[in-house]
């Protein structure tokens, strides 16, 4: 499985604001271009936090890439897979309305009744990792279901959670021309943070859009 993690965050680092509310980083170029990014995907992640805080709906926007995917024999909408180890996505997520096959990754401690209401919601739910999700083995679950190709969105719990595994292949962010502050706001990579063994990243792009720039990273040392 190929993994590209693509974000956007403020000139000072930040995925949003201390109160987490969504915002718009990206510039229409980055939006179009994420567009494209979910439209070549099998799938597309993120972790319950940015459910909670967005309600995403994690599709695709432009009717002919949709329409692209369908003539190549894809479902019109890449699937949705949600890092959840307590089952915390309410049922009426948007990443619950069936406008695509969504994956809700659970843990093995999360409570029976809240996996069967996400069942009957129509989430196929995957169960690793004794309090937390395995990521390791829940991606190679999803690789089975014939996910090659995995586009994470964030946030950046999940995305420090899948650097910590090794599970990252590429990396694409683009740096918007904001200041968003606080030392609670979400950054790029959260968790617990690298002590020693840092990822290491190869430079592939740097690219004007609009007033802002992407920068492309592919990883070094890449585990599974
Ligand atoms: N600017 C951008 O491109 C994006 C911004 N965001 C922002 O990020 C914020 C949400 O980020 P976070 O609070 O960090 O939440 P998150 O979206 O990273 O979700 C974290 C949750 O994922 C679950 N999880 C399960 N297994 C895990 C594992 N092994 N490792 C890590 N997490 C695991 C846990 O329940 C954990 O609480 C929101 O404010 C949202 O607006 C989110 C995505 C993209
Ligand atoms: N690429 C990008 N740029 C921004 O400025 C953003 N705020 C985000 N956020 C991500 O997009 C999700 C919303 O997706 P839908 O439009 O609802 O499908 C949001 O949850 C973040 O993952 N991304």
């Amino acid at each position: 499985m190929y993994v590209v993690v693509n974000a956007a965050m403020s000139a000072d680092g930040k995925l949003s604001t201390r109160r987490r509310e969504q915002i718009a980083i990206s510039d229409p170029d980055d939006f179009d271009r994420v567009d494209q990014l979910r439209a070549d995907s099998d799938a597309v992640m993120v972790g319950v936090g940015t459910v909670l805080a967005d309600d995403p709906s994690l599709t695709v926007d432009d009717p002919d890439r949709r329409e692209a995917r369908t003539e190549r024999g894809d479902s019109a909408n890449p699937a949705r897979v949600v890092a959840d180890s307590r089952v915390r996505t309410p049922p009426d997520a948007k990443v619950l309305d069936g406008a695509a096959e969504t994956y809700l990754l659970v843990s093995e401690a999360a409570p029976t009744d809240f996996v069967e209401e996400m069942e009957a919601a129509g989430a196929y739910v995957v169960a690793t990792g004794e309090d937390r999700v395995d990521l390791t083995t829940a991606l190679a679950k999803l690789e089975g279901e014939g996910v090659d190709q995995l586009m994470v969105e964030g946030g950046g719990e999940l995305i420090f959670g899948l650097f910590e595994e090794g599970l990252v292949d590429e990396l694409s962010v683009f740096v918007g021309p904001k200041i968003l502050g606080g030392r609670d706001a979400p950054t790029l990579a959260d968790g617990d943070g690298f002590v020693e063994k840092f990822p290491e990243l190869d430079l592939t792009g740097v690219e004007r859009l609009d007033d802002g720039v992407l920068l492309t990273w592919s990883v070094d040392g890449r585990t599974e």
